[in-house]
């Protein structure tokens, strides 16, 4: 019996591609497995008139990508797509989709990667979509798993913020689709990894790296707010990077639309604003804080009010206990920024606006690669 949250019947379903991908990755393509389907049909039957599902799948021939991890890499010219296929492909797949809005996905239509990662609830896969060989991360999540920590609502939350946000620092969410045990989210791919990585690889960022990283997040942010949409958990974990090092915020599990103010008290410790520790009201400003916790973390490495205890951290976000060590040397302009972004009183904190125009911004953050 299938639940009735994950019926959306009302949603976007979406594909409409504005970046390419132009690495020309190769892929591991698994053995295709035929799947004894009885099963699967009967629940996609019931979700049918919600979803309105290909009609052209024929019993007991859908068939899934399996990974074959381990498999030699395959990188003949044909998978290694030249950027004016590429184009001429995107072309078609917009005016596809276009056309057809009614686009339906299913797993036949992407060769599965290597895997790029797991999750809470799922793993990613790279993946290509077959016609147009677009290059895609394909985050699969097991419908158990969301049932069992009761996510639903996150979850549907999460997607539908996700894709309806378009801007080049937030990571696109192009579609999705579901099978009987399984959602499929069809994300964009960024070929760069977790910006987490490449903290931990160089200890802490140059001040112009950290510059431009902070205006990203900045207008990215900006933008989310403008649709009324607070992120509530930015960290370094939650940003990726694409194969032009451009960030991109990635992860909207604790986003939330609202023209009011919020109480549930969410996010990770360590980037949490005093009043979300308080478990007070809440609004945009607790992402403003955060980007003073970001931009301090680029910097030295480690977010500033880090404990052993988590009470400790707790008493140190309230007091704003903020010191900045001797070593790396970090500029004055850059200390004054983060002053301005960890002020306790909310509504007293720099705004987004005013980040931009920031010294320290204004003379480190590199236009080009944000
Ligand atoms: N679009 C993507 N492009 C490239 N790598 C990705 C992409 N999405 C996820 N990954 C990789 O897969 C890993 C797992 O991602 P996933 O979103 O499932 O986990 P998560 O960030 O821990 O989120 P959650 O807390 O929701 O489980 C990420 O840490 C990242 O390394």
């Amino acid at each position: 019996m299938e639940s009735e949250w994950f019926k959306p019947k009302h949603w976007l379903r979406c594909l409409d591609l504005e970046s390419l991908d132009l690495m020309g990755f190769p892929l591991v393509i698994g053995l295709r497995k035929s799947l004894e389907v009885s099963t699967l049909l009967t629940s996609l039957c019931s979700w049918k008139s919600e979803l309105d599902l290909n009609e052209g799948e024929e019993a007991g021939k859908i068939q899934r990508e399996t990974l074959a991890v381990g498999a030699p890499s395959i990188s003949s010219p044909e998978r290694r797509p030249i950027l004016s296929l590429l184009v001429a492909n995107q072309v078609k797949m917009i005016s596809q989709s276009e056309g057809n809005s009614k686009r339906k996905w299913s797993i036949q239509d992407f060769e599965i990667g290597k895997p790029l990662g797991k999750g809470k609830f799922g793993r990613v896969y790279l993946a290509r979509e077959v016609k147009s060989k677009y290059m895609v991360a394909l985050k699969i999540i097991f419908k158990e798993q969301v049932e069992k920590y009761r996510i639903q609502h996150q979850l549907r939350r999460e997607m539908e913020i996700q894709a309806s946000l378009r801007h080049p620092n937030i990571l696109r969410l192009h579609g999705w689709f579901h099978d009987s045990q399984r959602i499929f989210l069809i994300l964009e791919y960024a070929n760069g990894g977790e910006l987490y990585n490449q903290l931990r690889k160089h200890g802490h960022f140059t001040e112009e790296q950290a510059a431009t990283y902070i205006a990203s997040l900045t207008t990215a942010l900006a933008y989310c707010h403008q649709k009324h949409v607070i992120h509530r958990d930015i960290k370094p974990e939650n940003l990726l990077l694409d194969h032009e090092g451009r960030l991109k915020i990635a992860d909207f599990g604790w986003s939330v639309q609202s023209r009011s103010k919020r109480h549930t008290m969410c996010g990770t410790l360590d980037y949490l604003a005093p009043e979300m520790v308080e478990n007070k009201a809440h609004d945009y400003a607790v992402d403003n804080w955060t980007l003073g916790i970001l931009c301090y973390e680029f910097l030295y490495g480690a977010p500033p009010f880090e404990s052993e205890s988590q009470s400790d951290t707790f008493k140190r976000i309230m007091k704003v206990d903020l010191s900045f060590p001797s070593t790396p040397n970090v500029s004055t302009d850059a200390k004054n920024l983060i002053s301005r972004l960890l002020v306790k009183d909310s509504s007293k904190r720099l705004s987004l606006e005013k980040i931009m125009e920031h010294p320290w911004i204004v003379k480190n953050a590199n236009p080009s690669k944000k």
